[in-house]
């Protein structure tokens, strides 16, 4: 693999997607290759039916993971492999997070099997970075979005957070931690100096 892999990560309404559209508007990231998950293909069609409906949460997972081969298969091992950089809002870790979060009355450890179901065919981030914040702020940044996602809700996502902070606890070498709880511009000037320094493009906005 050539190019590298850094992911956007955190609760709902951290910032990332805000981030992702600036890093694509600047001309220091544009040969970058911008993606997400849940992907716009078919698979990530049925992923947010999944999610606006009371979906078995094993069958949303499964979901969630034929959109995360597929999107591996079309783009991230051909991108990579053709030296391309590949930056993503959101990836693997939000399934650990999250379904480490909806599957908690079902399995003992649920995030640690969530990530075990990725190995042997999933392509590692060579960064993550999590936007950390506290979900009331981060649930109050979102407004009216909160009463219709069922994924917005507070004690929810403080679960999600903490699943979060956990993977980057026991994976240090592999993830960032920002505190998105501030000024637009200073999260923006955080992550983009890292990026840059990850890409190595020389950008230091
Ligand atoms: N640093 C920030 N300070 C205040 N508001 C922000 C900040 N970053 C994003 N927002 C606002 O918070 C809301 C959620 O941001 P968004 O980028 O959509 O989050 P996410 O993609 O992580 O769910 C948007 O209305 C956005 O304009
Ligand atoms: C990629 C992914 C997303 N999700 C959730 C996070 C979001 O609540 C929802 C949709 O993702 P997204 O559209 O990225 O939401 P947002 O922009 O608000 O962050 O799907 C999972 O539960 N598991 C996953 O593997």
């Amino acid at each position: 693999m050539k190019g590298k892999l850094i992911t956007l990560e955190g609760i709902d309404g951290s910032g990332k997607s805000t981030i992702c559209r600036l890093l694509q508007d600047d001309l220091g990231f544009e040969g970058c290759i911008f993606t997400r998950e849940p992907t716009t293909s078919w698979f990530g069609d049925a992923v947010n039916r999944a999610l606006r409906s009371d979906t078995d949460h094993i069958a949303e997972l499964m979901l969630f993971l034929a959109d995360h081969a597929d999107h591996i298969s079309r783009l991230i091992r051909p991108s990579l492999e053709n030296g391309d950089n590949i930056i993503s809002d959101r990836y693997s870790a939000s399934r650990c997070a999250y379904q480490g979060a909806t599957l908690q009355d079902i399995f003992e450890d649920p995030l640690d099997w969530v990530r075990f179901l990725h190995k042997g065919w999933t392509i590692d981030p060579d960064l993550i970075i999590l936007f950390d914040i506290d979900p009331e702020v981060a649930v109050k940044r979102c407004g009216d979005r909160g009463e219709r996602s069922k994924f917005e809700k507070m004690e929810f996502l403080k679960k999600v957070r903490s699943n979060y902070l956990r993977l980057a606890a026991e994976e240090p070498g592999r993830f960032v931690v920002v505190n998105a709880d501030r000024p637009l511009n200073e999260v923006q000037e955080e992550v983009f100096r890292i990026i840059a320094h990850a890409v190595g493009t020389g950008n230091k906005e």
